[in-house]
């Protein structure tokens, strides 16, 4: 069904998406005549920023290498801070994370997490049906109503006492297509950022919390400065204060560490803390560096966040925020709870412990976990080195990070195991995402298009620079690659994979995004065309 709502002046934007029921509540006249006017204000320099983007990965594949900006050093230089933090943040020791659907939500604010980031980014699929339901859902809860009973009769409620929201929308890269103005697909960022806000900003108002945001995937100051006019634009448009709306920005690609101060200076009536978005950082990383030979990241598993590029970016990013009274909060461990494997398991929460240690020991305020089996762990290392609500008296002066700490990468080896699961998890995430599931599990570990598009990133790169080979000496080549992602099917289990029918589908993509001569900038791009 292909409907046009409107009434109301002037042309409405064209929603080329099934309206079911109860999807005008979301689709309103009124919050319709939002989206038109965010993306006529602001669309143009979503896309010069997408330009520059480009422009500057060119030159960074023809040898220049990011650093810290000469034209902005006396603002590094100069004493500032940023706007004091709302009391309903000045927790943040657990952070749960999770896509829009309403169980999840349910469960997320019930969690015991301080805070839950809804996800319309990484863990999100954006179908159509994925994005209108979350943002009705993500309206229950705000008002308080939200419930869901189960096929089998499971009953969900909210408890008296839920965590703090938070809602990440798309990063600036993703269009939304079912909703045109003036003829033109609008930004997925303005998309559920301004649907949020529109439906939500007077109830968490009125209750002394503005709407709160988490931003993915900025790569410079200047992506966050046309945040903030977003952001001052829509508080004026829908009568809010100024600088009620708080945000956190993500630093998670390798040219915004070096723009750290300049973010947090860009937004810095309303910017709350930097989070170390270590997945999608270690994919910048890689997509930053496709041309550059001599850093060629090892295989994912040897990528942790003690190899010293990531310590350097992590101690740096505690340190610039607890200069300008910025929450640093940590990221997330990939590890989930392995139900049926009591040794397994033990190993995987060893995992997430020494993680949160490490991340409560460097002066985080806070991190992320990905399920609620997560949180007793995360909670004993926070509460056993962080006694106050945060850590902003930690200044980590003792941090030097240097351009070359931020970008050597680390030695290590590309074993035949690593080459396959990476082939694996592209194709059984690709499937997934394809059916409309952004989050899977997939070999006991949390996947989404952070942690695939690593996988992605790496067989490219492995393939497309001559002379490499696997730690038993065969050859990275075409052949390689060709005879493990011809063997995938069989590999994976027959039957009950999220994604099952799209597994062919999800192979033939893989094969043609390693295959292209240039490195696609995100699998969720190409992707996105053959969503519903
Ligand atoms: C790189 C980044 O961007 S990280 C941020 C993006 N990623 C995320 O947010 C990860 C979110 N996590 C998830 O989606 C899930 O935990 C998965 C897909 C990894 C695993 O999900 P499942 O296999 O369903 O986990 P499992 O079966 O153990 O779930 C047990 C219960 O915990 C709930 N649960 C699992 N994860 C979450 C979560 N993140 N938030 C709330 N509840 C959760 C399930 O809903 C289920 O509830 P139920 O007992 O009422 O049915
Ligand atoms: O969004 C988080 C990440 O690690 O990527
Ligand atoms: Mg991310």
């Amino acid at each position: 069904m292909v409907a046009m709502l409107n009434g109301h002046p002037g042309p409405s934007p064209t929603i080329t998406g099934a309206i079911k029921p109860g999807h005008e509540r979301v689709l309103t006249p009124a919050a319709l005549d939002l989206l038109q006017d965010l993306h006529r204000r602001f669309d143009g320099r979503r896309r010069a920023l997408l330009d520059a983007r480009d422009q500057r990965q060119a030159r960074f594949d023809a040898g220049e290498l990011p650093d810290f900006l000469p034209q902005t050093r006396a603002l590094r230089e100069a004493d500032w801070t940023v706007a004091p933090i709302p009391a309903a943040l000045a927790d943040r020791r657990t952070e749960i994370t999770g896509p829009v659907d309403r169980k999840m939500i349910i469960n997320a604010l019930n969690s015991g997490a301080k805070v839950f980031m809804a996800d319309f980014e990484d863990s999100t699929a954006p179908t159509w049906d994925n994005l209108i339901e979350g943002q009705a859902n993500l309206a229950d809860a705000v008002a308080g109503t939200i419930s869901l009973v189960t096929a089998e009769g499971k009953a969900y409620a909210l408890k008296p006492q839920t965590a703090v929201l938070m809602v990440r929308p798309r990063g600036w890269h993703l269009d939304e297509k079912h909703v045109q103005v003036d003829g033109q697909a609008m930004s997925g960022s303005l998309f559920d950022f301004g649907l949020f806000a529109f439906h939500n900003a007077a109830a968490l108002h009125a209750r002394d919390r503005g709407p709160y945001f988490y931003l993915p995937k900025l790569q410079s100051h200047h992506e966050a400065a046309l945040w903030e006019e977003v952001l001052a634009h829509t508080e004026h448009a829908l009568g809010l204060p100024p600088g009620t709306m708080k945000v956190t920005v993500l630093i998670e690609t390798l040219p915004a560490v070096f723009e750290m101060d300049e973010i947090l200076h860009a937004l810095k009536s309303r910017i709350t803390g930097l989070n170390c978005g270590r997945w999608d950082y270690i994919f910048s990383y890689i997509k930053t560096f496709r041309a550059h030979r001599d850093r060629i990241l090892p295989e994912r598993g040897q990528v942790g966040m003690t190899v010293p590029f990531l310590k350097a970016y992590s101690e740096l990013l505690v340190r610039t925020c607890h200069r300008r009274g910025a929450f640093a909060m940590g990221g997330m461990a990939a590890q989930i709870p392995i139900a049926d494997d009591p040794e397994a398991n033990e190993a995987a929460m060893a995992r997430v412990r020494a993680d949160k240690k490490r991340e409560a020991g460097a002066g985080h305020d806070g991190t992320w976990v990905a399920h609620p089996g997560l949180l007793a762990v995360a909670v004993a290392e926070f509460d056993a080195a962080m006694p106050g609500p945060n850590q902003l008296d930690v200044r980590r002066e003792d941090v030097r990070v240097t351009r070359d700490d931020l970008i050597t990468a680390p030695a290590g080896t590309i074993t035949r195991a690593g080459f396959q699961a990476n082939v694996d998890v592209c194709v059984r995430y690709l499937a997934a995402w394809l059916d409309g599931l952004g989050c899977v599990p997939i070999h006991h570990l949390m996947e989404d298009a952070a942690t695939a598009e690593i996988s992605r990133a790496q067989l490219w790169q492995w393939l497309h620079h001559s002379g490499l080979s696997l730690e038993d000496s065969t050859p990275i080549d075409f052949a390689l690659f060709q005879a493990v992602l011809t063997g995938t099917e069989d590999r994976l289990p027959k039957a009950g994979l999220p994604g099952q029918d799209r597994v062919r589908e999800a192979i033939a993509m893989l094969d043609a995004l390693t295959r292209a001569r240039t490195l696609a900038d995100f699998l969720t791009v190409p992707a996105y065309e053959r969503l519903p």
